[in-house]
């Protein structure tokens, strides 16, 4: 059975369609790209998932559960988890604060178990040396460190990343997707959109295009990227 499953799924604003009749599954611990032009519906896809939006028709099912109805805080509980394109940490507490905060309310852990939970996170993801540091003051690579452990904090059966390394030099970028690599090789199942494409397909099993809000094509990374529609829309050309 699916870990995540999307049926037809449809949202519009106004003329706009962001979500145009959207399927797929995605399989227990699987990790899948997410590419597409600007304003192809990337972000909007995200939203849906994780709740930030009502589709207009069309299901959501979580393993096994329909939560095309529920709330964000209800999605996340269930075992959805998020990172954000520019990342949202509370800026005045610390790293290991900003940890419990979505261990507590995010993933309902126990006052007992959240802190151990949190220790086990920083160690997973290479924040363990600034547990104690401000959020505020942490360098961009730490950043979106920390924005990808506040997501696992909330002990996701899956974990959607926003564009978590743009910005990055190539050799932050190389560190950051070690550690993904790794959260996905510990049965994490990941959806990621990413523009930085290397980096994307050196994690991920499938990857989707999506272009005016359509999944264009779906399937093994290499195969995509040769397909003749991935050409046009990337290149502007017909292969
Ligand atoms: N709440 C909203 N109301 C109206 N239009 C919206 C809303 N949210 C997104 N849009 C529009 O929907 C389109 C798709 O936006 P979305 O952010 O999903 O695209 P994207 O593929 O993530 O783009 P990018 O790569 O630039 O982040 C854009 O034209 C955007 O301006």
């Amino acid at each position: 059975m699916p870990i995540l499953s999307l049926h037809n799924v449809s949202k519009s604003f106004g003329a706009l369609t962001v979500a145009e009749r959207v399927s797929f599954d995605l399989r227990a611990g699987e990790a899948l790209g997410v590419i597409g032009p600007n304003g192809a519906g990337k972000s909007s896809l995200f939203n849906l998932i994780a709740g930030n939006l009502r589709p207009d028709s069309g299901r959501i099912v979580l393993d096994g559960r329909d939560v095309t109805a529920a709330p964000p805080m209800q999605r996340c509980l269930a075992g959805i988890g998020r990172s954000f394109q520019i990342p949202q940490p509370f800026g005045h507490l610390s790293v290991y604060e900003n940890l419990l905060v979505a261990a507590r309310f995010g993933g309902a852990l126990s006052a007992d178990a959240a802190p151990r939970h949190c220790m086990d996170i920083l160690r997973r993801t290479g924040l363990a040396a600034q547990a104690e540091r401000i959020a505020g003051s942490l360098s961009l690579l730490q950043r979106k460190r920390l924005e990808l452990a506040r997501a696992m904090a909330t002990e996701p059966r899956v974990i959607l990343l926003d564009e978590i390394a743009g910005g990055l030099t190539e050799g932050e970028c190389g560190e950051l997707v070690a550690t993904i690599r790794q959260i996905h090789a510990e049965g994490t199942a990941i959806i990621w959109i990413e523009h930085v494409l290397h980096a994307l397909t050196s994690v991920v099993e499938r990857l989707m295009v999506l272009n005016f809000g359509r999944v264009l094509v779906i399937g093994a990374p290499d195969e995509v990227m040769a397909s003749p529609e991935v050409g046009e829309i990337y290149l502007g050309v017909a292969a």
